[in-house]
């Protein structure tokens, strides 16, 4: 095994705040990485630094072996990473298909010519194909707007893994779901391919100890504690900082 992502020393602060401090964080190929943490522990800001939303203080961080941390975005894109957010942000006017064709034209080497004729319908047909591997196809038509929130949340998954990531970065994606809703959403990450690394950010410990290999424990932006699942859940400061609260 290699590592997809390799965090080191990882700083950030906004003004005397000082969220991110000295992180260090390696995932392997394949793995399944669960970040936990109370409230305000930094872990979406974690998560910003890595995907490119924000830009660190210093230290190094690596996705498949390319330094990333001075690229913007769409670049780290580029190496292999998509993300999803705890707040979701998809085009609620659009249809389900054409939220599908922006991710997609995000990473097509055809987005200039995608308005016109093969393009276009290429990428009509690939965003039906993944809204299918998600159980939407049948809604590709409807404005997200009717659609329920579990809904939304998987198409926001259906648009990262349409960027074929190598790294998938998942913010919360079972925040806010009834818990009909939160099997669907569990069973869709269940069925991910382990060509696909994912870090996930999750609160409900049952869903998420089910999925992680592996966990890392924030409090105060820094590294507490991280290892398999059973050396971070045995480990007493766990239970101390975020189980037992
Ligand atoms: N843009 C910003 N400007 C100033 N402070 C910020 C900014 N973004 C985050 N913070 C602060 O950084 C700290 C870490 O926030 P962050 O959202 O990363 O935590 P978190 O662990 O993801 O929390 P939660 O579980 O509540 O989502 C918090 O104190 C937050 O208020």
């Amino acid at each position: 095994m290699s590592a997809v992502l390799e965090v080191r020393d990882l700083t950030k602060s906004f003004g005397g705040l000082h969220v991110t401090r000295s992180v260090n964080l390696t995932v392997e190929e394949g793995e399944r990485h669960l970040l936990i943490g109370p409230n305000g522990a930094g872990k979406t800001t974690l998560f910003n630094l890595i995907a490119g939303d924000l830009l660190s203080d210093s230290g190094s961080i690596r996705v498949m072996g390319h330094e990333v941390s001075g690229l913007p975005t769409a670049a780290r894109t580029r190496h292999g990473l998509a993300r999803t957010y705890q707040i979701i942000t998809l085009f609620g006017r659009d249809t389900l298909r054409h939220n599908v064709m922006l991710a997609l034209m995000g990473k097509s080497p055809q987005r200039w010519r995608c308005w016109g004729g093969f393009g276009r319908d290429g990428l009509a047909q690939q965003a039906l194909e993944i809204l299918d591997s998600v159980g939407l196809r049948h809604k590709a038509d409807q404005h997200l707007e009717q659609t329920s929130y579990g809904e939304k949340r998987r198409l926001e998954i259906a648009m990262a893994l349409a960027q074929k990531p190598r790294l998938l970065l998942l913010d919360e994606p079972l925040a806010g779901l009834s818990a009909e809703e939160r099997e669907t959403v569990h069973a869709l990450l269940a069925s991910i391919g382990r060509d696909i690394t994912i870090v996930m950010i999750e609160h409900d410990m049952e869903v998420a100890l089910a999925f992680a290999d592996r966990i890392t424990l924030l409090h105060y932006g820094e590294v507490i504690t991280g290892g398999t699942r059973q050396q971070v859940v045995d480990d007493p400061r766990t239970r101390e900082i975020y189980l037992g609260h």
